[in-house]
């Protein structure tokens, strides 16, 4: 079977926003909380977009951070990387809306499809070229007019300082590697950088997007991000707007 661009396109995006649905349906109806919340909107989550997956691209291979890996993945033409629920941190807690569904498809050593739900905003965002208005909503309303470096809450790179001030901006903290390569899609912030760990899930989809978007998406030595190696951590990664990535490698690149 073969399917045109579009079709994985709108594959991605639909399976983004209904496992999303999922998510929301957990997280309200369960009665669950905290380490269990969690557990169980991975599961649910992870279950539908294998079992949709299997059935509508059965000749395709699947690596997800929920699911054992199939070592098949390695010879197969076309493999999709999902992650089923990225910020689980902030998904657990209630009033949170940065956590996301990641959904990707890689092909001949590039990614060719991508989508990255955030449910709690209703939005999915998929590897399209159109343009998307500046939009508000995953961050508190600046306090000045800097440009915003996003970075992880929990574990924000040792550079964050130094990058922020390489473009005069300001670091902010922000959950889930979808949300906050979005906020940079939406116009929210100028950059998002990592550094210290990571897997290919966390950043495939969100990176397809930013990439049709026109965005600057790399490792923190200025080199292309890589997708379905035998080792699936991929621990560092950029993701701005084209004309900082100069000033922002210039930073990274010295903490290899
Ligand atoms: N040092 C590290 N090692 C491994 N994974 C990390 C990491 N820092 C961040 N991540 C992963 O990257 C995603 C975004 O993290 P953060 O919100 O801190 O920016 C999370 O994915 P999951 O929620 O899918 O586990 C998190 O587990
Ligand atoms: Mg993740």
């Amino acid at each position: 079977m073969t399917f045109e661009a579009h079709e994985d396109r709108e594959l991605a995006g639909e399976l983004a926003t209904a496992a999303g649905q999922l998510l929301l349906e957990v997280r309200s109806g369960s009665g669950l909380e905290g380490k269990e919340l969690g557990d169980a909107g991975d599961r649910r989550s992870d279950d539908f977009l294998l079992a949709r997956l299997a059935a509508d691209r059965p000749d395709d291979l699947v690596l997800s951070e929920e699911s054992a890996d199939d070592k098949r993945r390695l010879i197969a033409p076309r493999v999709w990387i999902v992650d089923p629920l990225d910020g689980t941190r902030e998904y657990r807690t209630p009033g949170h809306a940065d956590w996301a569904v990641h959904v990707a498809l890689w092909s001949s050593g590039k990614l060719i499809a991508g989508a990255v739900a955030l449910p709690a905003l209703g939005i999915t965002y998929v590897d399209d070229t159109a343009p998307i208005a500046p939009v508000a909503g995953l961050l508190p309303d600046p306090a000045d007019d800097r440009p915003r470096v996003v970075v992880s809450g929990s574990r924000p790179p040792a550079f964050s300082d130094e990058v922020a001030e390489a473009v005069g901006g300001v670091v902010t903290p922000l959950g889930s590697a979808g949300a906050k390569a979005m906020a940079v899609v939406r116009g929210e912030a100028a950059a998002y950088v990592h550094a210290g760990g990571q897997y290919e899930w966390d950043s495939a989809a969100p990176v397809a997007v930013a990439q049709a978007q026109g965005l600057w998406c790399g490792r923190i030595d200025g080199s292309p991000l890589v997708y379905n190696n035998d080792n699936t951590y991929l621990p560092d990664l950029i993701i701005c707007r084209p004309e900082l990535t100069d000033p922002i490698v210039g930073v990274t690149s010295r903490y290899l």
